[in-house]
């Protein structure tokens, strides 16, 4: 069985099925399911059905891969579905500069997540806090009595914690957390029934009303880091040599620390990456999402979600750091084939590892982006890609898209009006 090598050359030349193949036969062709990556109906409408409510048809997305990545020394081929061009390209040429300087290092936390029980009309908060805590015990028994699957993989309620709020309005609040470690799910559903589970014994022994009872999106007991160092002459480009492209990355970089205006950006830049793998996957991103942008904010500024540094070698350091709430059970995860077939194809054996490759895709991406952004510009490499997206608008079907697109990006005009005249005089 030929060796899993996610490092390819030359896919973008390649037709869908024969980058298929070409993936299948890189991966020693071990891929239950793959199948279903390629397969546009991949999804049943009977699945569909059983998935959300008033269900009337499929919605489809492109389903890319991103070659070369090499994380913790274990090599990946990353499926990404996204409707944006150049994100793709830019993930897998990134992976292929990190690959050269010794690959991506990732590490995760346990996978902990926290549910809130909020108590409300209590008129000593901190004598509630306290008997709280002396009941912490039985509190975590509770919690921990009803799923046994969770239990018995080594997961559960292992803490609690307590916030005391004031406000002019409602007066008191407790607020008490359920600290729960939710194993290889992403866990929304398992903490929100611990959560209702003991909200009214919290109720009874503070004398307190238990309102809700939910799990925080700021995941910040569920944190992925990830590192990369890149040698400067590894950046050297036709145009810039490597010495400016690292500093041009880490002056990027000081501008979105110190600005929200850019930071919003340059952290929208890192979800090009970190959004398509987990919708992908089957993953809920509007959950990534809400943990990526209230971390950001956590010490009381929106900043970037990367540094990016050169070390005493003129290494070009960068890192990224975020909550990163992902399962490979539960959810969507088992039930949408092709999310099965994406973790296949990585051979994703935990929450931990697939957050270890999700954060891996973000700071690509944003390596990506500053590379570009802060040498020729965003335009050459993304709108030279965008420009078959624009042919198609025009109308552009068949050969004539890319016909088109390498006209568009010849004439340095990308707009759709001008597609429109070519494609007239073309007719
Ligand atoms: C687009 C590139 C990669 C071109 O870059 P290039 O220098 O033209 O690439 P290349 O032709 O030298 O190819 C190098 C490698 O890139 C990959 N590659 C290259 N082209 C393709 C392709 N067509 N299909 C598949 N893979 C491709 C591929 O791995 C290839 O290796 P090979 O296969 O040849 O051995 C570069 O210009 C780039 O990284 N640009 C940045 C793109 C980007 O960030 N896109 C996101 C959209 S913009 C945005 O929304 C975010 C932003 C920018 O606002 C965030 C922020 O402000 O921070
Ligand atoms: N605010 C939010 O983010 C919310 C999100 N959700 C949704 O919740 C869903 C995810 O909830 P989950 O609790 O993950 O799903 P789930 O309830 O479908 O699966 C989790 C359960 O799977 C079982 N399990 C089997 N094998 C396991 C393993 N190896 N590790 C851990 N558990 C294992 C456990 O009993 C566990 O409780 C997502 O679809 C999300 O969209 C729901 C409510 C709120």
């Amino acid at each position: 069985m030929t060796k899993y090598c996610s490092q390819l050359s030359g896919l973008r030349h390649l037709s869908p099925s024969a980058r298929f193949e070409k993936i299948d036969e890189a991966t020693g062709e071990l891929m239950s399911g793959i199948e279903s990556l390629s397969d546009a109906t991949a999804l049943s409408m009977a699945s569909a059905d059983g998935m959300i409510e008033n269900v009337i048809g499929l919605f489809e997305l492109p389903l890319g891969v991103a070659a070369n990545f090499q994380i913790n020394g274990k090599d990946y081929f990353v499926p990404m579905a996204v409707e944006e061009p150049s994100v793709v390209a830019a993930a897998s040429y990134m992976a292929k500069i990190v690959r050269e300087n010794g690959g991506f290092k990732a590490v995760s936390s346990a996978p902990i997540m926290r549910a809130q029980i909020q108590l409300l009309g209590i008129g000593d908060p901190f004598g509630a806090r306290q008997k709280l805590l002396q009941h912490k015990d039985e509190i975590l028994a509770l919690a921990n009595s009803k799923d046994r699957v969770l239990i018995e993989l080594g997961g559960g309620c292992c803490d609690i914690e307590i916030e005391i709020f004031e406000d002019t309005r409602i007066g008191s609040m407790v607020v008490l957390h359920l600290l729960v470690d939710v194993r290889d799910a992403m866990g929304a559903n398992t903490v929100n029934t611990m959560a209702e589970l003991v909200a009214p014994f919290a109720a009874q022994i503070t004398g307190g009303d238990a309102r809700l009872r939910i799990l925080s999106n700021l995941a910040d007991r569920r944190i992925v880091s990830v590192y990369v160092s890149i040698s400067r002459d590894s950046l050297t480009t036709n145009n810039f040599d490597g010495d400016r492209v690292a500093s041009g990355i880490v002056e990027a970089c000081v501008l979105a620390e110190i600005d929200p205006y850019r930071a919003a950006t340059h952290n929208k830049g890192i979800m090009n990456g970190i959004d398509p793998v987990v919708l992908a996957t089957g993953n809920d991103w509007r959950a990534v999402e809400a943990g990526a942008h209230a971390w950001a904010a956590k010490d009381g500024q929106y900043t970037s979600l990367t540094r990016w540094e050169r070390d005493k070698s003129g290494n070009l350091i960068g890192t990224l750091e975020l909550p990163m709430p992902v399962g490979i059970v539960g959810g969507a995860t088992k039930t949408h084939p092709a999310a099965k077939a994406a973790l296949n194809l990585m051979r994703i054996g935990s929450a931990n590892e697939l957050a270890e490759v999700i954060a891996s895709v973000g700071l690509a991406q944003n390596m990506a982006a500053l590379r570009a952004l802060s040498t020729e510009g965003i335009q050459r490499g993304h709108m030279a890609l965008h420009a078959r997206n624009i042919a198609i608008a025009a109308g552009a079907t068949g050969a004539e898209i890319d016909h088109i697109a390498k006209e568009l990006v010849r004439i340095g005009d990308v707009s759709v009006d001008r597609a429109h005249g070519l494609l007239t005089i073309q007719k």
